[in-house]
């Protein structure tokens, strides 16, 4: 494993599951795996849980951990041959390449515009960083992958399954505003690797894009996906027909009533959560949300990766 990009593009998606859950339940020290080793941290875009615990996960491995949010830094520019006499003061060729010389691993975090599908698509920014970096990048969630938080799920749902197979839910939430297309994404890229049975329910209109996330079990109507669900995991995202045009359509939040179809399922969410929009505060506090478990579980995910990227270097 050269980068950690995607999870499609991962083959040991597996191994980085058993080995996240086997660092959560041994207590043995993990300090000298990455002993004298640095890992740079960049931040375009706003972080609670990835930026502190993606930091932990790199101190418990033993490494020197240096994170910046790249607003303090120059204006950024992404696209090749250009004139650069405007805004932009900085090629990402040469930040990639002088960071290279400071962090053995680059972690990079980049939401989308959500104003052009096209452009969103491209993903400039973490796959500019992996064409001219010299060490490996670690994918914090981009416009399309949160690999991390795909991750820390299976290792949730893994830990928690009682069957070897069980139902597991993605279901389409409202917002106020349009989010990003990167956590649906891996997840579905995580339940395909996990050989689950997975059903997807959404609106007509927020279909993933099929070339990302393969050929899904979609059920629209959303109480008849949940019937017998295990687990059931609530994300917004955008129109991918209406690109970047919100849908706070209310009638799609998670519920008690809607909660009461499943297999005494299990509620996911990534954080950070509009309570009362996407779930209802009954979902949220009720012994069957595993949310904090799972944002806890984010640590274990940083730790297997950074092991892994440090084992192939
Ligand atoms: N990394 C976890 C989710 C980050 C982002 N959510 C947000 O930006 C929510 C912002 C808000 O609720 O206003 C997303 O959906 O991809
Ligand atoms: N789940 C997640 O990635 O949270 P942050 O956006 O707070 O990092």
């Amino acid at each position: 494993m050269k980068d950690y990009y995607s999870i499609a593009k991962t083959s040991n998606f597996k191994s980085l599951v058993e080995q996240g859950l086997m660092m959560k339940q041994e207590a043995s020290d993990f300090s000298g795996i990455g002993k004298d080793k640095t890992l740079v941290i960049i931040f375009f875009s706003p972080s609670l849980r990835t930026r502190i615990s993606t930091h932990k996960a790199g101190l418990k491995l033993g490494m020197h951990v240096i994170s910046m949010n790249a607003g303090d830094g120059y204006q950024m520019e992404f696209d090749l041959g250009s004139i650069m006499n405007g805004n932009t003061a900085e090629h990402i060729k040469e930040a990639a390449k002088v960071l290279s010389q400071f962090g053995d691993m680059i972690a990079i975090r980049a939401f989308p515009g959500l104003q052009s599908k096209e452009d969103d698509l491209k993903d400039q920014v973490l796959k500019g960083f992996i064409k001219y970096a010299t060490v490996p990048i670690i994918n914090l969630e981009s416009c399309l992958h949160h690999p991390l938080q795909g991750l820390a799920d299976a290792i949730t749902i893994e830990g928690n399954k009682k069957t070897a197979k069980p139902k597991v839910v993605l279901s389409w939430a409202p917002h106020p505003k349009a989010l990003p297309l990167a956590v649906p994404i891996s997840f579905a890229q995580a339940m395909n690797a996990m050989d689950y049975d997975f059903v997807v329910t959404h609106p007509q209109g927020h279909e993933l894009p099929p070339e990302l996330v393969g050929d899904l079990n979609i059920e629209y109507d959303q109480r008849k996906a949940f019937e017998n669900a295990d687990f059931v995991y609530a994300k917004s995202w955008s129109s991918t027909q209406y690109y970047g045009i919100p849908n706070p359509d209310l009638s799609w939040i998670v519920d008690a009533e809607k909660m009461a179809f499943t297999n005494n399922g299990k509620f996911m969410h990534c954080l950070p959560i509009r309570r009362n929009v996407v779930a209802s505060d009954s979902v949220l506090d009720s012994e069957n949300a595993l949310i904090y478990e799972q944002a806890g579980n984010r640590v274990f995910a940083a730790q297997s990766v950074l092991h892994s990227l440090i084992e192939h270097s």
